[in-house]
């Protein structure tokens, strides 16, 4: 993965447990979107994985996955992998656990792997109920989190997620204020140009995930033109 990632500032999320047409798949991959992020935490194996893969590798635009485990990981055919490790939760599988075991049965082409940071703050997601994230912190506890991140760990990338909902700008800002290497990934919510604008203008990146699926891909283009 070479660094262009870190110019992207819209990433569209893709779960391969969800269906979704070919036309949408193909305006999604024109409507000015910087990349495409296959990623999911329930029901995603390594065939709806290549699945949804083979649908969107026909267009010209960045194509990644984000894997929720070692047996999510499909590198053939992609950009690159970026890998979650979750901060605040006190299940190390999370944070290196799962890592250590994916290392330890697998040869890595580390030069295709991102790390990511993830502060994981909504806890009806299924990647806060997965994980057992500690998500009712403060803004000063999250930017600690994300200081740590960047300046202690080096992650590459600090996510600020809070996937199915829409959350608190200054808990975004706050994590903003203290990175100063890693890019800041925001996802959660997003539905509309002015969330769009408003966490766009605090995170280097956002991230823009089940509006495809519930608003269709209207709502996934004001988000781009909000930020582009
Ligand atoms: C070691 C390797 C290769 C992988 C492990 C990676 C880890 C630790 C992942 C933990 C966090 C996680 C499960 C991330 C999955 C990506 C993600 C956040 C998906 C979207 O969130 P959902 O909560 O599934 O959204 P929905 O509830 O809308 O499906
Ligand atoms: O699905 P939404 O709420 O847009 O969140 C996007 C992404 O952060 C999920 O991992
Ligand atoms: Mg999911």
């Amino acid at each position: 993965m070479d660094d262009s990632w870190k110019e992207w500032v819209h990433i569209t999320k893709l779960d391969p447990d969800k269906v979704i047409d070919n036309d949408a798949v193909a305006e999604i991959a024109t409507s000015g979107t910087d990349a495409l992020m296959l990623s999911g935490t329930l029901n995603v194996t390594q065939e709806n994985m290549r699945e949804l893969i083979t649908q969107v590798k026909e267009y010209d635009l960045p194509v990644v996955v984000e894997p929720a485990g070692p047996e999510a990981v499909v590198l053939e055919e992609v950009d690159g992998l970026f890998v979650p490790s979750v901060l605040n939760t006190p299940d190390m599988r999370w944070m290196v656990g799962k890592h250590q075991y994916w290392v330890k049965h697998n040869s890595i082409d580390w030069t295709k792997v991102v790390p990511e940071a993830y502060i994981v703050l909504n806890p009806a997601s299924s990647v806060g109920k997965v994980t057992g994230a500690i998500c009712d912190i403060s803004a000063e506890d999250v930017a600690a989190y994300a200081e740590v991140a960047d300046q202690y760990f080096s992650f590459p990338v600090v996510y600020i997620e809070y996937s199915g909902t829409y959350g608190d700008p200054t808990v975004v800002a706050a994590a903003a204020e203290v990175i100063s290497d890693a890019r800041l990934f925001y996802g959660g919510g997003i539905n509309n140009a002015e969330k769009a604008a408003e966490m766009g203008r605090l995170a280097d990146t956002i991230v823009v995930g089940n509006a495809v699926y519930d608003d269709g891909v209207s709502a996934l283009k004001a988000t781009v033109k909000a930020v582009h």
